[in-house]
This record gives structure tokens, C-alpha cells and sequence, in this order.
């Protein structure tokens, strides 16, 4: 089942340049894209780091783009604060560490941010279904999460089908994001499973042809 809702393309900065962050804020303007994907890592949850609140909020004043922040941290309800104050507009947190996820979804909706969940390629998709409700979005990860440039996992694509079959059976709006590995030949199948928000880091950044790159990726 397609879904319901637009396809959109996320590029995450993690593949830009950072010696200019700002500037592939402006490439990716530059493609007519409304979304940024922040990829925050702390060395524990993931092996490896990437930056934080500080740089986000730097970014801000640099781009209207809609900041998609997705927290790869042992204990993300700790920095919600901080990457609200950064001027984060979504905030998705990962299921598998263990801290109060349903408290910290609520919390970051209270203040007026959009929110969401991270599944691991091997968590299972049951283990989303209690948050389903609380969620603008589910984000399927096709990677093993910590770093860009990794192939995409299609045994993951079962999962995205019945996270969407789900959304479809609940009557539920979330959108279903797809991150890791997702470039021309890979969104295609994201979005016959029913995803509709892709992530794509490296593939963007070195696509030659972006309009093209952009047009094939959202199916558009
Ligand atoms: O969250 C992550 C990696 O942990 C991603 O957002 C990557 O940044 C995607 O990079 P590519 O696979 O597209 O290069
Ligand atoms: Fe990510």
C-alpha cells in the first residue's frame, strides 16, 4: 500500500561539509527540498560522534529548512531540552535503549515539536506498535545506525510494509521514514512498501545530476 501522504526527501547534513554546514544547508535549498536530517551520535548508543545542540542551534538562523533531529543516544531524554532550544522542528528518538520513551515522546509534543520513533533494522516492528499514536513519524532505520555510506538492508522492507499496513488498518497519518543506504535504485522499493519520507546522505551530496537524483528518489 502506497502512502497517503507526499513523498519527501530528507538529506542529512552527516554527508555535507563540516568545515560548512551552512553551505549544504544552502545546497540543499538550492534542490527546492524543505527538510534536513541531523544526525546526532554520542559514542555510546552508536559507535561513533557526530556533533550537537550547539552546532544545531548555529545552523538555525542559516535556513528555514524543517530540522528532522534524530537522536542516536543512550539516554535522549536527557538533551531534549537542548535540541528544542536548538530550534529542532521534529525530534526522533530510538526504542532499544532503556529510558521512558512514551514520557519523553509526550514531553516533546507538550512543547510544540514534532516526534517520532527509531527502529534498528533488528528491532522488531511489534515493538512499535504501542507508540504508533503518539507518533508524526517512524523512522525504519536500513542501516545498522553510527555511520553514513553503508548498504542498504532490504530485509528490513517487510517491516516498513507492516508498519504502513498498520497505519493503514489504525486509520493513523504518521509518516514512515526511511534512513540508511537509500539512493536511486533503493527509494523506489521504500516507497512500494509504503514509506513516504526518505533520508538520503551520501547519495545526495555526490549525486551529479540532483534534480534528477531528487526527482527518482521521491518518485515524483
Ligand atoms: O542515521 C544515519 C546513520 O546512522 C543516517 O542518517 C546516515 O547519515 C545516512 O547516510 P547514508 O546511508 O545516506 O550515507
Ligand atoms: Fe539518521
Amino acid at each position: 500500500m502506497l502512502s497517503p501522504n507526499a513523498c519527501l526527501l530528507a538529506p542529512s547534513i552527516l554527508a555535507g561539509d563540516h568545515a560548512n554546514l551552512a553551505a549544504s544547508l544552502k545546497e540543499i535549498e538550492s534542490a527546492d527540498l524543505k527538510w534536513v536530517h541531523l544526525d546526532i551520535m554520542d559514542g555510546h548508543f552508536v559507535p561513533n560522534l557526530s556533533f550537537g545542540p550547539q552546532t544545531v542551534k548555529a545552523l538555525r538562523p542559516n535556513s528555514k529548512l524543517f530540522f528532522d533531529v534524530h537522536l542516536m543516544l543512550d539516554n535522549p531524554d536527557k538533551y531534549i531540552d537542548a535540541f528544542l532550544d536548538a530550534g529542532a522542528d521534529q525530534i526522533t528518538i530510538h526504542v532499544e535503549p532503556d529510558y521512558p520513551v512514551m514520557e519523553t515522546l509526550d514531553y516533546i509534543r507538550s512543547k510544540g515539536c514534532k516526534c517520532g520513533i527509531v527502529l534498528n533494522p533488528g528491532t522488531d516492528a511489534q515493538v512499535a506498535k504501542p507508540f504508533l499514536e503518539k507518533c508524526d513519524i517512524i523512522l525504519c532505520m536500513t542501516v545498522q545506525p553510527g555511520f553514513g555510506g553503508q548498504s542498504f538492508r532490504d530485509d528490513v522492507l517487510p517491516k516498513i510494509k507492516q508498519i504502513s499496513d498498520w497505519r493503514e488498518s489504525m486509520d493513523l497519518n504518521f509518516r514512515l521514514e526511511v534512513d540508511g543506504g537509500v539512493d536511486m535504485e533503493t527509494a523506489p522499493l521504500c516507497i512500494e512498501h509504503g514509506a513516504d519520507t526518505m533520508v538520503a546522505g551520501t547519495a545526495f551530496f555526490k549525486a551529479v545530476d540532483r534534480p534528477g537524483f531528487v526527482k527518482k528518489v521521491t518518485g515524483r
